[in-house]
C-alpha cells in the first residue's frame, strides 16, 4: 500500500498490517515484505536510543530517522509521529515541524490525542494538505499524567472521551486512528462507529488492523512481554549466538580463513 487512499479503502475489506521501521535496513525488508505501512515511531527514542519514555524524542531526531527509512522505501505508506509537544507551540510551530517530518520523507503524521486543541491542530495540518492519523487510548507521550504504560478506558467517563475524540478525530478529517491499550469492547465500539480504519496495539481482535514495534515482534528486547505482544521470532538469543560464534571463531582463529583472506 502507498497512499493514503489506499489505507482508507482497506476497511472492512483486507486487514492493514503495520509495524514500526526506524532505519534504513529494516526498511529495504519492510519495502520487500507484505507488510501494508511503516511507521516511524517516537517509541525510537526507547527502542534505539535508551531513553525511559517517549518524550525525549524531538523533531530533529524523529526527521532524521524518518530520512534513513525514506531512503529504503519505495512501495510502502510512510507515517511519522509528530513528538512530544511538536503540535502544541502554536500554529507557526506546527506547520514548521510538520513540514519537516514530510520533508524528510514521511507522507503522513501521526499525532496523539483526542483533546480540542490536538484536534484543531489536526484539522489545520489536513487543510495544509497533510494527512493525519489519530492515536487514542494509551498515548504514551502523556505517561507522566497516566502514571505509566496502562490500559486507558476501563472506566466509563475515558471509555466515552475515547469514542467521541474518534468521532471527532474522523470528523477532522483523520485517514485513521491508531487505538492502544484499550479493552476489546471499547476498540470493537469505536471501530464500528467510524469509517475511517482503526489500527490497534493492546486492543484486541476487533480492528481494521494492526501495529507492532518491529524489534518487539522479533523479540530483540528480552524483557518487553507485555500481554499483546506476539513474538515471531527470538531476535535476541539469535543475536547473542551469532554475535557470541564470531567472537569464538576470532578468539580460536578460525575467522578468517584462506577464503576470506586476499
Ligand atoms: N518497545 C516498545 N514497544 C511498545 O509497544 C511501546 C514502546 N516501546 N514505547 C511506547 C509505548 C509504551 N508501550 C507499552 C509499554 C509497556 C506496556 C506494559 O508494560 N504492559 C503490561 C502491563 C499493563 C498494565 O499495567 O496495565 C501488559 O502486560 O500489557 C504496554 C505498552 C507501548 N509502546
Ligand atoms: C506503537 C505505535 C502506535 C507508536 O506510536 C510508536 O511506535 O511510537
Ligand atoms: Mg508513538
Amino acid at each position: 500500500m502507498k497512499t493514503v487512499s489506499e489505507f482508507r479503502k482497506s476497511k472492512s475489506k483486507e486487514k492493514i498490517s503495520i509495524v514500526t521501521c526506524y532505519d534504513y535496513w529494516s526498511a529495504r525488508i519492510i519495502d520487500e515484505s507484505d507488510i501494508d505501512a511503516a511507521l516511524v515511531g517516537d517509541s525510537l527514542a526507547m527502542v534505539i536510543h535508551g531513553y525511559e519514555t517517549t518524550v525525549n524524542a524531538d523533531i530533529d531526531l524523529m526527521a532524521l530517522h524518518t530520512s534513513a527509512v525514506k531512503r529504503g522505501i519505495t512501495n510502502k505508506l510512510i507515517i511519522a509521529d509528530m513528538p512530544f509537544l511538536a503540535h502544541r507551540r502554536g500554529k507557526d510551530k506546527l506547520i514548521e515541524n510538520a513540514g519537516k517530518l514530510i520533508k524528510a520523507g514521511a507522507q503522513a503524521l501521526k499525532i496523539e490525542g483526542g483533546d480540542q486543541d490536538t484536534i484543531d491542530s489536526i484539522r489545520y495540518l489536513i487543510d495544509s494538505g497533510i494527512p493525519v492519523m489519530g492515536h487514542l487510548g494509551l498515548t504514551p507521550q502523556s505517561v507522566h499524567k497516566f502514571g505509566g504504560f496502562k490500559l486507558r478506558g476501563k472506566e466509563k467517563e475515558e471509555a466515552d472521551f475515547i469514542i467521541e475524540s474518534a468521532g471527532k478525530l474522523e470528523a477532522a478529517g483523520c485517514f485513521g486512528i491508531v487505538l492502544e491499550m484499550v479493552p476489546s469492547q471499547i476498540a470493537k465500539e469505536v471501530t464500528e462507529q467510524i469509517s475511517i480504519p482503526t489500527i490497534g496495539i493492546g486492543a484486541g481482535m476487533y480492528m481494521d488492523g494492526q501495529v507492532l514495534v518491529l524489534h518487539d515482534m522479533l523479540g530483540f528486547n528480552k524483557d518487553f512481554s507485555p500481554k499483546f505482544l506476539r513474538k515471531y521470532m527470538d531476535g535476541y538469543s539469535s543475536i547473542m549466538d551469532a554475535v557470541n560464534a564470531y567472537s569464538r571463531d576470532v578468539k580460536n582463529g578460525n575467522f578468517p580463513n584462506k577464503n576470506e583472506s586476499y
